[in-house]
């Protein structure tokens, strides 16, 4: 057994100058960072230091081992793992959750990097986690001499050196479909994107409040926020404060929402008194979004496959103060509670089940988790629900098919193969869909008029949507 894995203390701190960090590194030397103090007073290593502990090492080190299996999400292993540590408190849950979420973003370039160095790979993952996220020098008292060298060497890697592949830290699979679609420099500007967290953005619910009022209780609790670029209801939180005791929240002035999902819901576009299905509600974020564009009045029916999701819907709703909405839990796209709606609504928004792959800012275990195998698979559900979907609309009514996917494969070929076999569907541009609101997306990615969001272009979430209108 080695002695990291033995659980030795570190040795005292490699007393040579480390290299100076290269600006393109990808492990972050802050020039604010306060200077590694070494041996304390008593000449004993340093155990604490800015916040961080030698024990967080252990956990993340821990922690990897069981996210990096990809048996099950990662956001409900580190849950479970935090359940398991009930005594961690809220920033050292914090420290260990970004640097093993920094490692799973950065998989391929780390895992290049831990093959060099010595003791176990998996805590030289870990110390890499936490040079990414805390930087270099704040690691400096819990490491073995060759540790810090190790690290000090990897600070002057110029990033440019790596392949294209290896820094955009994707898959083989999915780095190779990108690149036949949109070419290597999109594909690279696209896996850079996604090494960054996504940003905390709201959505403000206009039957209670309007942006400006949302913005200035913001303002007044001591919150930075300012209005999302494109997104009429939106508010972009600077950093991530906890929300959830804030009085706007509790009484539902605000929901958490994405930029990106909240420009999909405009683009159902439902109006006032209206019939209307969210055919795959889940715990509703789209639903809230619907219902309010709705003013609370006509139907909006949330169906869903899972109880569970249904179930969380529920406090939402409840804070939201809507009235219209009908939580639906049905047993698939079949069920005759569907089909008893058959050609009754005016819109449907399908938030299809997806891979999750523009999401990878907020789940980037899911590159981990998502194969073409994995993916073919969701391409048939998809067709199934959009099929029985398109049933549910009346003469003039629209279904909005949406995903949270980068992939042809379950966006546009999805599209494209429904529009063939239903010549009474016409597609809808979306450009004039959002005009008709008055709003205006930049660099929209379209083909024949349908919608894609990159985080690289729109710093939202990766967003797929096609508004299909039933001509008779
Ligand atoms: C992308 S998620 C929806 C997210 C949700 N619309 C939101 O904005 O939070 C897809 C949802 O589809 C549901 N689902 C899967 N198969 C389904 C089916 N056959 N019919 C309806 N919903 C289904 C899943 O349970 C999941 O909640």
């Amino acid at each position: 057994m080695s002695r990291h894995q033995a659980g030795a203390r570190p040795a005292p701190k490699d007393s040579r100058q480390p290299a100076k960090a290269r600006k393109s590194s990808p492990i972050r030397r802050p020039a604010n960072a306060r200077s590694a103090q070494g041996p304390g007073a008593d000449g004993q290593p340093t155990r604490v230091h800015g916040g961080l502990h030698a024990s967080h090492i252990q956990h993340i080190d821990r922690l990897l081992g069981k996210v990096m299996l990809f048996a099950r999400p990662a956001d409900a292993v580190v849950s479970y793992y935090f359940r398991e540590n009930s005594k961690l408190g809220h920033r050292e849950r914090g420290i260990i959750a970004e640097a093993v979420y920094a490692v799973l973003r950065r998989r391929v370039e780390f895992g290049q990097f831990a093959e060099s160095g010595t003791g176990s790979a998996s805590r030289r993952l870990a110390l890499l986690g936490l040079a990414a996220t805390l930087g270099r020098d704040m690691l400096t008292p819990f490491l073995y001499p060759d540790e810090a060298e190790w690290l000090d060497r990897l600070t002057t890697i110029e990033r440019s050196s790596l392949s294209p592949r290896v820094r955009a830290n994707l898959p083989e699979w999915l780095f190779d479909n990108l690149v036949a679609r949109h070419g290597e420099a999109f594909t690279s500007a696209l896996g850079d994107a996604w090494l960054r967290p996504a940003p905390l953005d709201l959505r403000v619910n206009l039957i209670k409040t309007t942006r400006e009022a949302a913005l200035a209780e913001l303002e007044a609790a001591g919150l930075r926020a300012e209005p999302t670029p494109m997104a009429p209801a939106g508010i972009r939180m600077q950093g991530k404060p906890a929300l959830n005791q804030l009085p706007m929240f509790v009484n539902g002035l605000v929901e958490v929402q994405d930029e990106g999902s909240q420009l999909l819901c405009s683009l159902v576009g439902p109006k006032r008194g209206e019939m209307v299905v969210d055919f795959c509600a889940g715990a509703g974020g789209k639903t809230l979004a619907l219902g309010v564009a709705m003013r609370s009045t006509g139907r909006l029916y949330a169906f869903d496959v899972s109880e569970k999701r249904l179930a969380n819907l529920k406090p939402r709703l409840a804070r939201s103060g809507l009235s219209n909405v009908h939580p639906v839990l049905i047993d698939s796209e079949r069920d005759a509670k569907v089909k008893r709606l058959g050609g009754k609504i005016d819109r449907v928004l399908v938030d299809a089940p997806c891979s999750g792959l523009g999401t990878l800012r907020r789940n980037p275990d899911l590159k981990w988790r998502q194969n073409p195998e994995s993916v073919l698979e969701l391409t048939a559900k998809q067709s199934a629900i959009l099929e029985a979907a398109a049933r549910l609309v009346k003469g003039g009514g629209r279904v909005v098919y949406a995903t949270c996917s980068v992939l042809e494969a379950e966006n546009e070929a999805i599209v494209r193969d429904f529009l063939s076999k239903h010549p009474n569907f016409r597609l809808v541009p979306a450009t004039e869909v959002l005009a008709e609101q008055k709003i205006e997306v930049p660099a929209l990615q379209t083909e024949g008029g349908m919608f894609a969001l990159y985080p690289h272009q729109h710093q939202t979430d990766g967003f797929f949507a096609a508004v299909l209108e039933r001509t008779q």
